[in-house]
């Protein structure tokens, strides 16, 4: 599947045909079979958008391999193509915690999961994610045991996930955080945003980018791929 008139529409690119070029060049080429079937099953879903867009998915795997990442969170997993391609990164007794309420659109590419054989390292919770990252922590154990974290869930709560996370993740552990340039709408003033969500998580990624750039624990990299992502790596 290449990328025209299916440009994913949540990204940064004032371009439309210079991010066509990377994905028809350097990503679609690339991409694994059952992360093509998962964004086509997705395709007509009315959320499709949600989904996490493949450059970023392409710099996820190798990060994925760059920490030899076994054991990883995600947070917000929609139909699973950031789950599945992470699922596929990892090793063979590897597992990935994956959280999210909404069991419905997990079920729409569980079976793909099933078929490219990764499901046994998947595991689902069906549940909110900020009281299971809690549950986490009250055991000393689960401190710094997660070698990556993927963070694509509800853009107001990104702080207090951000706190816990920093805890989980081992030093030297990666931390992606999605959508953290919100359609280029941290660059416009509040008055150009329409009100309602669309302001609210940009005042909140707004908020966000400020504090994960002032917390000394974490090397950053706030980088314009898909709708923006902040990488976190722990140093301490
Ligand atoms: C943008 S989608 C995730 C996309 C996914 N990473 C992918 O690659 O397709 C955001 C997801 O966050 C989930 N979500 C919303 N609030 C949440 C919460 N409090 N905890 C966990 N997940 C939540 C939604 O149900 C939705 O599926
Ligand atoms: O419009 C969007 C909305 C959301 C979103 C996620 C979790 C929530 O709880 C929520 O209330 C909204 O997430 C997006 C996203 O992750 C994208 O990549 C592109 C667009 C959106």
């Amino acid at each position: 599947m290449g990328s025209k008139g299916m440009t994913p529409n949540a990204v940064l690119l004032q371009s439309k045909g210079l991010y066509e070029y990377i994905l028809d060049t350097a990503v679609y080429p690339r991409e694994a079979e059952p992360l093509k079937e998962l964004r086509n099953a997705t395709a007509s879903h009315p959320l499709a958008f949600f989904g996490t867009t493949p450059d970023v998915g392409q710099l996820m795997g190798m990060l994925l391999k760059l920490v030899n990442a076994k054991k990883t969170i995600e947070l917000g997993v929609f139909t699973g193509y950031s789950l599945l391609l992470t699922a596929l990164n990892i090793p063979n007794d590897g597992r990935v915690m994956a959280i999210d309420p909404d069991r419905e659109a997990f079920e729409i590419g569980f079976p793909i999961m099933q078929k490219a054989g990764v499901a046994h390292k998947i595991d689902f919770i069906e549940a909110e994610a900020l009281p299971v990252l809690d549950k986490l922590l009250e055991d000393k154990e689960n401190e710094g045991s997660f070698d990556f974290a993927f963070m694509d869930a509800d853009k107001n709560n990104y702080l207090n996930y951000h706190e816990r996370l920093m805890k989980l993740v081992k030093v030297g552990g990666i931390i992606i955080y999605d959508n953290t340039l919100w359609g280029g709408t941290v660059a416009l003033p509040e008055n150009a945003v329409p009100e309602g969500g669309k302001r609210l998580w940009r005042n909140s990624s707004i908020e966000f980018n400020r504090k994960v750039v002032g917390d000394q624990r974490a090397e950053i990299s706030l980088a314009p791929l898909g709708d923006g992502i902040m990488i976190c790596r722990r140093m301490f």
